[in-house]
């Protein structure tokens, strides 16, 4: 896995805190932003108002969960839940059928569940509660979802400025992300490996959302698919990894790019610790094709140029198939209906 690695290549750092400088300096920022985002996919982001404080205890408390007793985690298992939250041992999630060789615990906007009926569509069941290990770590409730809505924030944040650097109107994609968008987590541990630990912590994938915010510690491992070979994602101290989900690279007709990307398990031994937050657009939404400027739109040939693509239709039921798909346990034990 660590062939034509180009340890010399860096990702690009932008700082999010010039959109609120003059009118110079804020053109400047979106330049960088649409530049980057359309040449890799991937950045930096620093300026993100984002309290160190709060930073460290969300880091502490995600490695108190992964040391909780086995019991413990297990009360709080995947299987539990119809709507593909909680905790899942290293090896159960699959990426294109291969196990990930880590262990993490999801968590989605918490909401109630709808009410099963008729008229219910099936990406409805994705809708529904947390599951949360109160008794044995009640302070992860609560600083999670802190995280959850100042990442829901700082993300939307960002979806505006793309949206103003592509289009001229921050606004323009408003509609898919206003209210309630689809706000996904995962903590997430890496066990250092040993002689027998498979190196797919992740396998190479794209991310279905809008944007991603991974915030890593200082092992390294995550690495981005560039035309040079693989770079690496070297931690860089207060700042998130950004990338460009593929409903942003699709609603910008593959101008923005949704680069495949992987994370190689950790051979120091050491675990490695990551907190992801994924911007997805709202389940019952369809997702806009931006209106690009001529000079953008001659560069931009990507997937909205195929009228069969089924990320067109509804986002919720795209998502649903990817969950049945990396979940095949729950699938089986909730969904079976929709299993072909
Ligand atoms: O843990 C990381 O650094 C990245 C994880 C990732 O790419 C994902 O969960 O989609
Ligand atoms: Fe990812």
């Amino acid at each position: 896995m660590n062939d034509c690695i180009q340890t010399e290549a860096r990702l690009p750092l932008l700082d999010i805190s010039r959109l609120a400088g003059d009118a110079a300096e804020r053109a400047a920022f979106l330049e960088e932003l649409r530049g980057a985002a359309r040449r890799i996919g991937f950045f930096y982001l620093s300026g993100h108002g984002i309290p160190a404080e709060l930073e460290s205890r969300v880091r502490a408390v995600s490695r108190s969960f992964f040391a909780l007793p086995e019991a413990e985690k297990l009360k709080v298992q995947m299987i539990h839940s119809p709507h593909f939250r909680g905790y899942n041992r290293a090896g159960l999630e699959l990426t294109k059928g291969k196990p990930d060789w880590r262990e993490q615990f999801d968590l989605h906007a918490e909401r109630e569940a709808l009410p099963a009926g008729p008229g219910r569509p099936p990406w409805a069941r994705l809708q529904g509660p947390n599951l949360w290990p109160d008794d044995a770590l009640p302070e992860l409730r609560p600083l999670l979802l802190e995280w959850q809505s100042r990442l829901t924030e700082v993300a939307v944040r960002l979806v505006r400025a793309f949206a103003e650097a592509l289009v001229g109107d921050a606004g323009a994609l408003e509609p898919i992300c206003a209210g309630s968008p689809n706000q996904t987590m995962k903590i997430i541990r890496y066990p250092g490996r040993q002689a027998v630990e498979p190196e797919q912590g992740v396998g190479a994938h794209k991310d279905s959302g809008l944007l991603t915010f991974v915030l890593q510690d200082d092992v390294g491992g995550l690495q981005v698919e560039t035309a040079q070979g693989w770079v690496d994602a070297t931690p860089l101290p207060g700042t998130f990894v950004v990338n460009i989900g593929e409903l942003l690279e699709l609603a910008s007709n593959g101008y923005l790019k949704a680069t495949v990307h992987r994370v190689v398990s950790p051979a120091s031994g050491q675990d490695r610790f990551s907190i992801a937050f994924f911007l997805g657009a709202r389940l019952d939404a369809e997702v806009p094709l931006l209106d690009l400027p001529p000079h953008l739109a001659a560069e931009a040939q990507g997937p909205a140029s195929d009228p069969e693509n089924p990320l067109f239709r509804n986002v919720g039921a795209n998502y649903l198939k990817g969950r049945l798909r990396s979940h095949p346990d729950v699938a089986r034990k909730y969904h079976a209906d929709l299993l072909g």
